[in-house]
Order: structure tokens, then sequence, then C-alpha cells
């Protein structure tokens, strides 16, 4: 029979998932299989189990809950979840969406299993795995399954128009497992991909220390800090199948601990993380934490640009500025022992760059005792005045004792 897509009689639709779909809930993904797409969120609650369904008929939101119960390591949940589009095998996609958001739970109160769901569909006396819509219009019968990987079969649903025959039956269900099997390889894919990374950290005996961020420039001047006490430093650079991790914070520090406790929890190493920012007087202190993305893309000549722009005209004892730097260093798994440090630096803003070394703001931002931009001064040099320099200097004073225990 020749299929949809030209699929195989096993062949699954693509599966995409959405991880956090919803900002204000994070346990939440929109996960879509072919044209079917369902919404799910879970949130933990002080009350028992709740599970509300939109889109959805009273029998399949029944059997939801039913599926799901023994699966869940707590009932203290509210589950809501929103059919968006049926395009065939709903039932199946329900749970599969409620699962991935159930993972996204934090540590413990997950699944207490891996599981998965398909439908299989007897058409014209064949039996196809993950039928569509017209598929299953046309289906005799249909199974939906929800099993482990170890093929452990949790939930069977049977449907369609026709009662089956014991052989067709057993047909079905080994064109589910197959389907169980697969379905859970795509969803840890995609877990992979885009939440946790399963990342080998190679086994050293020197330790070792994350620096989170992607400037090289930054990372050189972290480097000699720690190459004196024989630790070794790698960066994101180094672990290119780490997730981005969005700046969303509103402040320096919300910033810094966003990428600290993330990549932490992820490498389970102790990272060290950075934001930094200009505040220019004359502009209230703008661009401070927009500092990056000033022009519009993380683009030091852009930024410089629009930074000369928005100064035109501006005289020179006027252009005062100060360069920040919060560090928020990790320990993973342990989020609210964060050791937070600040530093600043004095300078002002020129009407043309100078000098070729550093990085970003560098060239305009002119320190006066020093007779010298940021950037006319060698890593050592910059190394002593810096805003990331006395930022360091705050750091040393704790940072051994603190990494100790
Ligand atoms: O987030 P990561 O990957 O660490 O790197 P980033 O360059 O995005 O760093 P920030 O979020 O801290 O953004 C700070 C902005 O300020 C600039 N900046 C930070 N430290 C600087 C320094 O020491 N000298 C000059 N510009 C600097 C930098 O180029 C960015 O445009
Ligand atoms: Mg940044």
């Amino acid at each position: 029979m020749v299929r949809m897509n030209n699929r195989a009689d096993n062949d699954l639709r693509p599966v995409q998932v959405t991880w956090r779909f919803l900002k204000q809930q994070p346990a939440s993904v929109l996960w879509q299989r072919g044209d079917t797409k369902v919404l799910a969120a879970v949130q933990p609650t002080e009350g028992s189990l709740q599970v509300n369904g939109n889109g959805i008929t009273a029998h399949q939101l029944e059997w939801l809950q039913t599926t799901l119960r023994p699966l869940l390591a707590t009932e203290a949940l509210t589950i809501t979840v929103t059919c968006l589009e049926d395009g065939g095998g709903l039932l199946a996609e329900l749970f599969n969406a409620v699962y991935c958001a159930l993972t996204l739970l934090p540590k413990g109160k997950g699944p207490k299993q891996v599981a998965a769901a398909v439908t299989a569909a007897m058409v014209a006396g064949e039996s196809l795995g993950d039928p569509d819509a017209a598929e299953s219009d046309l289906a005799t019968s249909l199974v939906t399954m929800v099993a482990t990987p170890q093929e452990q079969i949790i939930a069977l649903e049977l449907g369609g128009q026709q009662a089956v025959n014991s052989s067709e039956f057993n047909e079905l269900i080994l064109r589910a497992s197959q389907g169980v099997t697969r379905t859970n390889d795509q969803r840890q894919a995609s877990f992979e991909r885009a939440v946790q990374p399963n990342i080998q950290v190679a086994d050293t005996d020197e330790q070792t220390i994350v620096i989170a961020t992607k400037n090289p420039g930054k990372a050189r001047e972290f480097e000699s800090v720690f190459a004196a006490e024989g630790i070794q430093i790698k960066t994101l650079l180094d672990y290119p199948e780490l997730p981005n991790i969005d700046e969303t914070g509103s402040t320096f520090e919300e910033n810094a601990r966003l990428k600290a406790d993330q990549i932490a929890a992820i490498l389970h190493l102790p990272v060290l993380a950075d934001d930094s920012g200009l505040m220019v007087d004359e502009l209230g202190g703008r661009p401070g934490i927009y500092s990056a993305r000033f022009s519009g893309d993380h683009n030091d000549a852009g930024n410089n640009a629009k930074l000369l722009y928005e100064l035109t005209g501006v005289p020179a004892e006027k252009r005062t500025a100060t360069f920040h730097t919060t560090l928020v260093f990790a320990k993973p798994d342990r989020p609210d022992e964060d050791l937070v440090v600040e530093g600043n630096v004095k300078g002002q803003i020129l009407g043309i760059p100078r000098g070729d070394n550093g990085f970003g703001y560098d060239p305009l931002f002119y320190v006066p005792e020093l007779d010298a931009t940021m950037a006319q001064l060698t890593v050592e040099q910059k190394n002593k005045i810096s805003h990331r320099a006395k930022a360091i200097e705050n750091l040393e004073d704790k940072w051994k004792e603190w990494i100790k225990d």
C-alpha cells in the first residue's frame, strides 16, 4: 500500500517539540506530529491531581487521566492539555505532549517511568504505524498503545468501526510497539538537542572551571587568573551542544545567574558567568544590560558606531561613562550558594576610536589616569584596571574557600 509521503508501513510522521513553549509556565511544550498539534502545561500545586482538557472529548480526558496516574511521582499537579489540531492519532499525541511537559518538572517530580504513545491502524487489511487523518478515516480498526521502551504495555485503547480478529490484533500490537520505541527516541533526541544535552565531560586530574561565555576576549582575561592556580578553563565554545541561554533578566546579576546556574546544572561543573555593560551618563545609563545588542545585533563595530552617533555634539566633559561587570560563580546543583561580586571602572567616551587591543567598546573607552583607551592597553595592563579585573579582585578573596565545600 502506498502511504502519504511514501512512508513505509512502520514509519512515523516527523515530530517537532517546542520545549518550554509558554514563558510563564516552565513545564510546557508544544508537541507536533505531522498535522496533529497539542499544547501541554503542567503546574505543581498544593492540591490533588487535576487534568483539564481543551478541544478534546470527556472520554479522551478520562483516558488520559487514568493512563497518566500510575506514571506520576506526585499527584499535586494541574495538567492542562489543549488540542490545537487533530491531524490523526490524537489520543497518543495527547499523552506524548503531557509526558514531555512532565519531564520539564524539577528533579524528583517528573515521570517515574519512561513511556511513549503511538497509534497503529488496520487499513485495507494492512497494519500501519501512526496513521494520519486520512488513513484514520479509512481504518477498520485502531489501537493506541502507551508503553515503555522495554515493551511493557501501560495502556491500550481499541477503536474503529469493526471488530478485530486475534491475528490482526497481534499485528497491530507489533506495529504499535515498534512505534513506541521510535517515538521515545524522537523525544529523547529533541530533549537532548534543546533542553539537556548528554555531554560527556572529559575526566582530568586538573580541576576544571567553565566560564559561561562565548566571548573569547572575556575568556582571555579570566584565563590568566585561574591558570596561576593550576585550574583548567573551558568556555561555552568547548561545549557547542549546550542550549543557548537567553539573557532575559532585568539586571546584570539576573543575567549572570541565568547563565551560571543553568550551565552548572547541565555540566555538573563549577561555572563562572559574567554579565557586563557600558553605562553612559549622558544616555541615562544606557546601553547598560543591553550593551551587547545596542545596535540591533551582537556586533562590536555596529555598537560603537551607534554609541558615537547617540553622543553626537556632546562635549568631552559630559561623555562620562562606567564599565560594569557582575560575576556569578555557581556550583552544580547548589543554586542557593552562588557567589556574586561586582566591579566598575570610570572613563570617558571618545569621539574617535583608538587602539587595536581588547574587544567591544574598548577603543572608545578612555581611562584618564592612564591617558589611553582600553584598546591601547595590553591584556596585562587592562587586567589591572578594568571592571572585570576589579570584579575578579573581589572574587579572589572569596572563591578559593567557596569552591572547597
Ligand atoms: O554573554 P557572553 O557570551 O559572555 O558575551 P557578550 O559579549 O554577550 O557579553 P555581555 O552579555 O556581558 O555583553 C556585554 C557587552 O559589553 C561589551 N563588553 C563587555 N566587557 C567589555 C570589555 O571589557 N571591554 C569592552 N567591551 C566590553 C561586550 O562587547 C558586549 O557588547
Ligand atoms: Mg551576552
